[in-house]
């Protein structure tokens, strides 16, 4: 810090001192509201801790402490950030895209709220519109694809029709580790937690009432080795469970499974809908009993020859399985009997593969990491919305035409995109933004990437 940095910082905090705590009638810099004040390039960034505030005395708060900033000489642009939950500080700090599946650049959740998976690198979750459709059919066989050429685990989120353990051809109960963990069965080269493998009288929130706390409890609970893919069989339809899922769990893509029959596609369009709300990528679909292959003649007969799902469901179709006995026990991996020993030689069905390499593909792409953020975003979280709005909006309209800026949230910042649209674009989005996209990090922790248009 330079003398003069050091004057201007002391000047800001000697003009902030004036600001009260309206709960201890004291200084907001005093009662310990202000927690930190930094001055670089004219912009003075002040640390808040509105853990418990009142929503009304935090705005009149960090208003003033805006508004008696603003005035000092040599302070341009003011920042007020709130310690964000996680104590990990105010600053979204950067983080690196991409990396490598077999890599450790991920840790699924955790550093910024929702479940703390630390061992699990990506997750997939593999979901459905409608029961018995062959979700559990195309999870499985997707995730023993995948064990095929990274770590993988399985984990069955259907609490209600927990079929996973069936499938692969393994029992409960599993074991409970030392630290009272659930130690995964281990099948195929992977590692596979259902509730059907908890003991009925496990010490566990993992059977209680509250499915979708005990099924995220199960989830965290299980002592994983590293993954690098973690497959998530959910339960169908769109109910408690799965958004429970979507919003505590680090999702980082998605599978829909769905027939070709029209009303399965109209339905699965809708969660693809639901998925896309909770900023969870849909990787593509996989279309199951498309048709069936003759045992006598041998020709592939399409059962559904007018529908076109990849229109119907705006997503990529990554595989069409048929109507296939040998596909209904993973466990066997495909025809014929054959044990989990032999089970590195037994073919993968082609379409399994092909939804398996687009998967794989998927992981190892920039889209699976998380975004990029750099020093300099504005971390609005944890502020009253007020304060959000009129940070967001100064800062974009500071901008020079083509320069970027990135906001961090901790829910969806699609309306605050809006409200900068409507306030600098006279009629479309397209005149404020020369690109504007929406990543979710973690489930509470969204950035909002904006470049200003040319
Ligand atoms: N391609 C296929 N060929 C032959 N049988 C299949 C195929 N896909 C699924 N099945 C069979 O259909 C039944 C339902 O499949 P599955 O349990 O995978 O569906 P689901 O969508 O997970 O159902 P739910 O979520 O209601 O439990 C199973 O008996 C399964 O073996």
């Amino acid at each position: 810090m330079t003398d003069d940095t050091d004057e201007i910082t002391a000047r800001v905090e000697e003009a902030i001192a004036s600001v009260e705590d309206p709960d201890f009638g004291a200084s907001a810099l005093d009662a310990g509201l202000v927690t930190g004040v930094e001055v670089a390039d004219g912009a003075a960034t002040i640390s808040v801790d509105l853990a418990g505030a009142d929503p009304e005395a935090a705005e009149e708060v960090t208003e003033a402490l805006r508004r008696e900033a603003f005035e000092v000489a040599g302070i341009e642009k003011v920042r007020v950030e709130s310690e964000t939950p996680d104590g990990g500080g105010t600053h979204a700090g950067s983080a690196e895209g991409g990396g490598d599946a077999h890599g450790d650049t991920h840790d699924a959740g955790g550093a910024h709220g929702g479940l703390s998976l630390p061992e699990i690198d990506h997750v997939i979750a593999v979901g459905s519109a409608k029961g018995g459709v062959g979700k559990t059919t195309v999870a499985t066989h997707l995730a023993r694809a995948l064990a095929d050429d990274y770590d993988v685990g399985l984990f069955d989120a259907d609490i209600h029709g927990p079929n996973v353990p069936e499938m692969v051809g393994v029992e409960g109960p599993v074991e409970a580790t030392d630290d009272g963990r659930a130690a995964p069965a281990e099948v195929g080269g992977m590692e596979v937690m259902s509730v059907g493998l908890i003991a009925n009288d496990a010490p566990l929130a993992w059977r209680g009432a509250m499915a979708h706390d005990a099924l995220t409890e199960l989830l965290e609970d299980t002592e994983w080795s590293d993954r690098d893919v973690l497959v998530v069989d959910l339960p169908p339809g769109t109910g408690d469970v799965v958004l429970t899922m979507l919003q505590e769990v680090p999702v980082t893509g998605s599978v829909l499974v769905t027939t070709p029959f029209p009303t399965s596609l109209s339905d699965t369009g809708r969660s693809a809908a639901l998925l896309e709300e909770n900023g969870v990528p849909v990787v593509g679909a996989a279309v199951n009993m498309h048709g069936f292959v003759c045992e006598n003649c041998g020709h592939d007969h399409d059962l559904y020859g007018e529908s076109d799902p990849e229109e119907e469901l705006g997503v990529d179709v990554l595989a069409e399985l048929p109507f296939d006995r040998g596909l209904q026990n993973p466990g066997e991996s495909g025809e014929g009997e054959r044990s989990d020993a032999e089970r590195p030689d037994a073919a993968t069905p082609d379409p399994v593969a092909d939804l398996a390499e687009s998967v794989g593909e998927f992981v190892e792409s920039d889209d699976a990491g998380p975004v990029s953020v750099p020093d300099s975003a504005l971390d609005v979280r944890g502020l009253p919305p007020r304060i959000r709005h009129e940070q967001v909006g100064e800062e974009f309209a500071a901008l020079d035409p083509g320069e970027e800026f990135y906001v961090v949230n901790d829910h969806d910042p699609s309306p605050l995109a809006q409200m900068l649209a409507g306030e600098f674009a006279e009629e479309s989005a397209d005149e404020a933004f020369e690109t504007c996209e929406v990543h979710r990090r973690a489930p509470d922790e969204w950035v909002l990437e904006l470049q200003r248009a040319v």
